[in-house]
């Protein structure tokens, strides 16, 4: 009896081991002939780049992971060129056509959005959504974002604008270093919640995040998580053990607090004291209407989508400036004759100067607010883009850091010239950067997808700058701001940026 269980043990074994050997074998067969064709016969086969990213989509995740995907992307371009495969089924371009061919009017019917979750089952935000959904809520939107709306924002943004300027002030008299980073996220908060949720964060006032923010800032963290791990593909499920559940779940408590500032303000009707956002899109009758469950829902987005970026233009702008000292004594000059004339400061005025101009283009180009790229997926056809033929099923993006900073597009690439902005007849123009691919600059995208925010982003930083420079002077505390060293996931994950700041005699 013994020696029959001891066989049968045996043969167990044996089997298990076989099955393990077997299971292990196809695994690993499985891996080497996808890697061999991947790297033979793949659609993809005649772009440039390593080949370890051609087999696998690791090295990509990984560089996600650690912040640092923009950077080594443009590693890649460095050394490949302007197309580069950083992915079995991803490739990036940083020529200045691919901006139209990918996200441009024409491309846009082809290529879908790619990497996108959805928010809420039952309404999909402007950023979120495609097709005709896409279309009614952009229409519906792009009144509250004319040049008409923005002029009508202009008080409510003075006051806010004002109340920076008095704490920064105070900030100043008590000695203390400022860290702009934050104070730019404040106000950056205070505008956005109060342009599309009428709500008063008061972060400035209170010089501290409102609890509603901070869990917005750990949901931002939590989400670039998750579109990270999604590049693991199958091993996906098992990063997502390590997801921060607790901040993910934020974006529930966002949502319903937005949905409930948007009933409010529904309830309000036609603000007759203001004219606000939800002026414009309550304007809208009949099929050009938003249901309330995609009003509630582009409310919560907007916040996401806005804040982010402009904060960092504003810190960015002021960093450079603190780092050079003409260009800032050149930039007062100039807005103080516009001043002089006018005898005040306003948006009129701030769209006037074209070196005020030049300055955060410059700064938005050596500090792109959105270093990544959004990412779209060629269409069964396939499609041209930059006089290539691209397979279909392929992702393709701009990633704008590579795009902006390296000599391929820009001459002196790494300097900080504003004059390279200038018209290429100005006599400040310096002649080294009349070969710039200028049209590679797009920091709020292309197309019928682009920023519907731009305007009125253009607007509130000239202005911000315009009031922070000469209200102020500005020196550097540390070097703990440094570019480069930064990390950037969905957006940048900026250190603090300590200052001291002096208030200028009026
Ligand atoms: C410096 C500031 C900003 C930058 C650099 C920026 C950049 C961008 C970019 C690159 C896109 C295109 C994304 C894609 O193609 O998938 C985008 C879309 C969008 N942005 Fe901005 N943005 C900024 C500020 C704002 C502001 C202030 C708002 C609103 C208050 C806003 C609202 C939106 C919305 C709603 C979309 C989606 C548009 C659509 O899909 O039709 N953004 N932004």
């Amino acid at each position: 009896m013994a020696i029959i269980s001891t066989s049968l043990e045996r043969f167990r074994s044996y089997h298990l081991q076989t099955l393990f050997f077997l299971f292990t074998a196809t695994f690993c067969g499985f891996f080497f002939l996808r890697a061999i064709y991947r790297i033979t016969i793949h659609p993809l086969v005649k772009f440039p780049g390593p080949k370890i990213r051609a087999i696998s989509h690791l090295p990509h995740a990984f560089s996600g992971v650690a912040g640092r995907q923009p950077y080594d992307v443009r590693e890649l371009h460095r050394k490949y060129g302007p197309v580069v495969r950083i992915c079995p089924n991803q490739l990036s371009f940083i020529t200045p056509s691919a901006w139209e061919d990918i996200y441009g009017h024409a491309a846009n019917k082809k290529l879908h959005k790619y990497g996108y979750f959805k928010v809420r089952p039952d309404a999909q935000p402007m950023l979120t959504s495609s097709g005709d959904d896409h279309t009614r809520q952009r229409v519906a939107f792009a009144h509250g974002f004319s040049q008409r709306a923005i002029n009508d924002q202009e008080s409510t943004l003075t006051v806010h604008v004002n109340r920076l300027v008095e704490k920064l002030e105070h900030e100043a008299r008590r000695g203390q270093n400022v860290d702009i980073s934050e104070w730019m996220r404040f106000i950056a908060f205070d505008i956005i919640g109060d342009f599309t949720l009428n709500t008063q964060f008061e972060c400035v006032e209170n010089r501290k995040y409102h609890p509603w923010v901070a869990l917005l800032m750990n949901w931002f963290r939590a989400v670039s998580f998750v579109t990270n791990a999604n590049a693991f593909g199958q091993l996906t499920p098992f990063i997502m053990l390590f997801a921060p559940i607790k901040h993910l779940k934020g974006m529930k408590d966002h949502l319903d607090m937005s949905a409930q500032k948007v009933r409010e303000r529904l309830a309000v009707g036609e603000d007759p004291n203001r004219k606000d956002l939800w002026t414009y899109l309550l304007r809208n009758k009949g099929d050009k209407a938003l249901s309330l469950a995609e009003m509630e829902v582009n409310a919560a987005l907007l916040i996401i989508a806005a804040t982010s970026p402009l904060s960092d233009v504003l810190c960015g702008t002021i960093y450079f400036l603190a780092q050079n000292h003409e260009i800032r004594a050149k930039l007062r000059k100039e807005l103080e004759e516009l001043m002089g004339l006018e005898g005040r400061l306003d948006m009129a005025i701030t769209a006037r100067s074209p070196y005020l101009d030049a300055v955060i283009k410059e700064s938005m180009r050596l500090y792109a607010p959105v270093p990544g790229g959004a990412r779209r997926k060629t269409p069964q056809e396939g499609h041209n883009i930059s006089g290539i033929e691209v397979p279909p099923d392929t992702i393709v993006t701009v990633y704008q850091l590579a795009a902006y900073t390296l000599p391929i597009n820009f001459a002196l690439h790494d300097r900080f010239i504003p004059e390279r902005w200038l018209p290429a007849d100005h006599p400040e123009r310096p002649k080294e950067t009349l070969g710039d691919r200028q049209d590679v600059f797009q920091p709020f995208g292309v197309g019928p997808k682009n920023c519907i925010g731009k305007g009125l982003s253009y607007a509130e930083i000239k202005l911000i700058i315009a009031r922070f420079l000469l209200r102020f002077d500005f020196e550097l505390v540390g070097d703990g701001f440094e570019i480069d060293k930064q990390t950037a996931y969905l957006f940048r994950d900026r250190p603090p940026l300590n200052m001291k700041l002096t208030v200028v005699k009026k």
